[in-house]
């Protein structure tokens, strides 16, 4: 096993994740820190092609068109509120409603092609969706972030796998620890401000892809909980960890539904081809108000499917051939032209389905395309809202929920952005990217704010660097006590450990084979189960730096699934059927649990303390 050096890099402002919300917090830092302070920013991978952007997308979804008078921030508001069944930080969403659509005319000023219609507008998907071209989204976005910052300060396959604070002040952050996935060094970085913007979690539950399709996923391979793996450690306030995402997609290659429920309008059915949704909908009176609003909040557009499917009604399938016929009225060209989009749609994307589908002989405008609930995601930037509690601007945020620094979290310092920031939901690629600006911006302040470096304590950083290469000496030292490294009595290799967590996930925390149901007993149990896997963390082994990856990927995965199963222990009620279930709270408890479920946990006692804020409506 080869030694690894120490490489310290000092910095003012360090951004942690390279993807849609850390490019536009490097844009914005560097703007407003000039040449006077340095901004790094890291990625594990290739910025280029990095995070849930990375594969690229076919449309931008969130946008206001406020020079069109489309809409106005005050409509997102409400349009978030309903869909999150009244629960979100009104005054985050609002901030980034009313600065996003700048953020997407920079992306069209440096080179994204959009759709136009035939008065030079954008093509709207939706309400607050526009058609981009999107296979090269996120290397246009990373080109202009590099050119930024400069590639001195741009770290990449530099993988962040703890945070540290200050000697004198455990509130007050002071840098990160990581380690270079291509070569042999662990990184100390130090610095006045940090934004945590590493992506949501992946591959937290036992996936519904098995066998040889394991790997294939919805959301992004790159996002691995790190965003929420960091900060908690070092005590950051977080919120809605309960929350999830289970998106609808469609079966077996995660291909999104958006374009084909909103710009081609196709229906779900059932197996008797009848609408579902539509027949099911008196069902949903009991969510009032959310139950009857429009459009149904996604958990309740769920619920339904899956009551379909429990009735014994599948396979719930997605009628493109009908969409197509009714888009083309008999064009021939427009209808070669509507086929053109939709392969498109996922050529952009999701390319898996476009190989599903080859694979499957399913051309789309002659056989329907099977939809499933998958697994659920963590995650705060898409349909999900879990993440890091930060504070609100000054003009907008309720009382008590700003103190000092726009997205700055609990600890002094440390910033937060994308699928870290929790209940502020519905940002996508374009709100992630704005919500990074924002957050860049107040962390320049925050560093100009306090000139001085904080202060570090050698041994803590000592400690930090052996806890990186720990999985590298367990398994150099244990490695000839068995002939095959597979199986080890004195370690686990992070393969194994995915496993375990995943499964643990599924069955107790309302996963897929567990119908997305749970209740407290077999919370409880799993997490006594939970904390013995954490406690086999410690032997973890890892034959190379790629397996020390996964490794530490896998220890920022267990921090994340904890957080999940604890949020929904305390939340004692059934707010989103759709996304999971509380056997033993059926209902919906609007009266007693329209509030933020909060957590902290306390490093030195190790020890976590669960409790509610209030829910105000802002607007
Ligand atoms: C299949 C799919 C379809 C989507 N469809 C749309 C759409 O149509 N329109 C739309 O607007 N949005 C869409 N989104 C959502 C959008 O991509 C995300 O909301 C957005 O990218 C989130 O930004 P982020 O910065 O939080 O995370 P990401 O953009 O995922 O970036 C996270 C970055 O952190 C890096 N990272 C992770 N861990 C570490 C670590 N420990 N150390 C260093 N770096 C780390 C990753 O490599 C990655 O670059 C889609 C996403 C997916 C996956």
């Amino acid at each position: 096993m080869a030694e690894p050096t120490t490489r310290i890099v000092e910095s003012d402002v360090l951004i942690i994740g390279g993807g849609m919300s850390g490019c536009g917090a490097a844009i914005e830092a560097r703007y407003w820190g000039g040449d006077d302070l340095r901004i790094v920013m890291v990625d594990k991978a290739a910025t280029d092609r990095s995070g849930a952007v990375g594969e690229g997308l076919s449309a931008i979804n969130m946008y206001m068109g406020g020079r069109h008078g489309w809409n106005q921030p005050e409509d997102y508001v409400e349009y978030v509120r309903n869909d999150m069944m009244g629960i979100s930080r009104e005054d985050l969403v609002y901030d980034i409603a009313r600065h996003v659509d700048s953020s997407v005319h920079m992306f069209e000023e440096w080179g994204l092609p959009f759709w136009y219609d035939d008065d030079g507008l954008y093509v709207r998907e939706g309400r607050w969706q526009v058609m981009i071209h999107g296979e090269a989204y996120k290397p246009i976005v990373s080109e202009a972030t590099k050119k930024a910052i400069g590639p001195d300060n741009h770290y990449e396959r530099v993988f962040i796998s703890h945070l540290f604070t200050d000697a004198e002040d455990s509130n007050r952050i002071a840098g990160a620890v990581g380690f270079g996935v291509r070569e042999d060094v662990i990184y100390v970085f130090k610095a006045r401000s940090v934004i945590s913007a590493a992506g949501g979690a992946t591959a937290l539950f036992r996936p519904r892809s098995v066998g040889e399709g394991m790997g294939r996923t919805w959301y992004s391979i790159f996002d691995t909980g790190s965003v929420y793996g960091l900060v908690i450690p070092v005590g950051a306030e977080m919120t809605q960890m309960e929350h999830r995402f289970v998106p609808a997609r469609f079966k077996d290659s995660y291909g999104p539904v958006g374009a084909w429920s909103q710009l081609f309008r196709a229906d779900l059915a059932n197996a008797a081809g009848d609408n579902y949704f539509i027949n099911r909908l008196p069902e949903l009176k009991k969510y009032d108000p959310y139950g009857s609003a429009f459009p149904t909040p996604t958990p309740l557009r769920n619920h339904l499917l899956w009551t379909e499917i429990q009735a014994g009604n599948g396979p719930i399938q997605l009628k493109t051939p009908e969409a197509i016929e009714a888009l083309a009225a008999g064009d021939e060209g427009r209808k070669r032209e509507i086929i053109a989009e939709a392969w498109e749609d996922f050529l952009d994307m999701t390319i898996s389905q476009a190989i599903l589908w080859a694979a499957h002989n399913i051309a789309p405008e002659e056989r329907p395309s099977e939809v499933v609930l998958a697994e659920p995601y963590i995650m705060g930037s898409h349909s999900g809202e879990s993440g890091a509690w930060v504070s609100g601007p000054e003009d907008v945020a309720p009382d008590g929920y700003h103190w000092g620094y726009n997205k700055m979290t609990t600890v002094q310092g440390l910033f937060a952005a994308g699928d870290g920031v929790g209940a502020c939901p519905h940002k996508f690629s374009s709100g992630s990217f704005t919500e990074g600006r924002l957050a860049g911006k107040s962390a320049v302040i925050y560093a100009s704010d306090n000139p001085g470096q904080p202060k570090t304590d050698d041994r803590q950083i000592e400690e930090l660097k052996q806890k990186v290469w720990a999985p590298m000496v367990t398994f150099e030292e244990n490695q000839y006590a068995s002939t095959n490294p597979d199986v080890n009595p004195n370690y686990l290799l992070p393969r194994q450990g995915l496993y375990r967590l995943q499964k643990l996930m599924d069955e107790y925390v309302a996963g897929v084979s567990a119908g997305f149901t749970t209740n407290e007993a077999t919370l409880l149990r799993g997490l006594e189960l939970l904390g013995m896997f954490r406690e086999d963390l410690e032997k973890l082994g890892a034959r190379n730096r790629h397996e020390l990856l996964r490794c530490h990927e896998l220890i920022h995965r267990a921090w994340v699934g904890e957080a999940h199963l604890r949020h929904m222990l305390h939340r004692k009620e059934t707010r989103w059927p759709g996304f999971y279930y509380r056997s033993d709270y059926p209902e919906m408890d609007e009266s007693n649990w329209k509030v933020f479920v909060n957590s902290r946990y306390d490093a030195e006692k190790g020890e976590w303390d669960v409790f509610t804020r209030p829910c105000p409506q802002v607007f």
